[in-house]
């Protein structure tokens, strides 16, 4: 499992400039209307620390953006402002680094994490106009450290930091998503080995200035596939498109201070489609640099991935198989960044999402 090697983005348009786009990243000008139903431009606001007190309201807007849109944004998150601008600085100082000093933490051949680019499977596909670094952060036994950068200094410090304290936020979500399912607050983190357990990736992105913007994507859409992630934008520099249910691309402005978080395809299997996975782009800005970082939930390499038994009544109204994590993973990454591609091994009926 791996990623084929491609040229940093960044350093191509300090090297050429960003009016030179090679052919590899030129796609079709995106020409899709934004258009949002009347009261829909904005996505849910949740409020996080009402969520911890049991606010009724609170719970019941959560309900619904996990239903009706895949994506929320979080206030009031409880992770300390120290720890989220400490994170930001860090990963400004880090890609600001000599495209030689970068290199030091670069993927190796066969491996996804590192400096690099994911799901780059061959040779004449698009690429995506962004520059990533991707470790697994939990279990902390599993870290690689040498893709942890040191430099600049209080790296990896920072990161360990945010890493621990977002964690803590997404136990708290999949709590609540459980108890407004039915559920016991405990079933979906059970899953993952209990609260704390599971598997925490962070994917941390640079997306350089582009001239022709318009004609190259940052990210593929794609839905995520974790159980939840959550998404800083660390220089205010905006580009996150996600789908509505009528195809129309709806632009994300989030709060200063806010997290965005999106359901991923694992919570979608879990909950046997109540809650949904919902495609996201990146668009790539015409002069400014966005950096932005996304922390994904995942269950254990081993636990078993298929509609909770709580979730369905029977076997047949199951609307998807199930498989370890594992297994789904390894296929996942064996292919390019692809809509909702992952759910495609264990989807029953194979023409709906
Ligand atoms: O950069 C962003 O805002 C989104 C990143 C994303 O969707 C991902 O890494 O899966
Ligand atoms: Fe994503």
């Amino acid at each position: 499992m791996g990623s084929l090697p491609v040229p940093s983005v960044q350093a191509m348009v300090a090297a050429n400039g960003a009016a030179h786009v090679p052919p590899r990243y030129l796609r079709p000008t995106h020409d899709e209307v934004v258009v949002a139903a009347a009261g829909e431009s904005e996505i849910p606001v949740i409020d996080f620390r009402r969520l911890q007190l049991g606010d009724g309201e609170a719970l019941s807007r959560l309900h619904i953006a996990c239903q009706d849109w895949g994506f929320f944004q979080l206030i009031n998150h409880s992770v300390a402002e120290d720890v989220m601008e400490t994170m930001k600085s860090s990963l400004q100082g880090f890609f600001q680094l000599p495209a030689e000093t970068k290199k030091q933490f670069a993927q190796e051949p066969g491996q996804l994490e590192g400096y690099g680019q994911l799901f780059v499977v061959s040779e004449d596909q698009k690429l995506d106009w962004a520059d990533s670094l991707y470790v697994h952060s939990q279990p902390s036994q599993d870290r690689k450290l040498r893709f942890w950068p040191d430099q600049p200094a209080g790296f990896r410090m920072a990161l360990d930091r945010y890493c621990a304290a977002v964690r803590d936020v997404a136990d708290g979500l999949l709590a609540a998503m459980a108890s407004n399912l039915g559920l016991r607050r405990d079933v979906i983190t059970g899953r993952c080995g209990g609260a704390g357990g599971g598997m925490q990736m962070v994917r941390m992105q640079c997306y350089p200035p582009c001239a022709q913007a318009d004609k190259v994507v940052g990210i593929s859409p794609h839905s995520d596939a974790d159980l939840v992630t959550i998404l800083l934008q660390v220089n205010g520099v905006d580009g996150l498109h996600i789908m509505r249910n009528n195809g129309a691309w709806l632009p994300v402005s989030p709060l200063e201070g806010a997290f965005v978080v999106n359901v991923g395809d694992v919570l979608q299997v879990f909950t046997n489609g109540r809650y949904r996975s919902v495609e996201h782009r990146v668009v790539v800005d015409g002069e400014k640099e966005r950096l932005s970082m996304a922390t994904f939930h995942c269950p254990s390499r081993n636990a078993v991935v298929g509609p909770l038994s709580e979730t369905v009544a029977q076997e047949v109204d199951a609307a998807y198989g199930s498989r370890d994590y594992d297994e789904l993973l390894k296929l996942f990454f064996a292919k390019k960044l692809d809509g909702k591609s992952f759910l495609d091994p264990i989807k029953k009926n194979k023409t709906s999402g």
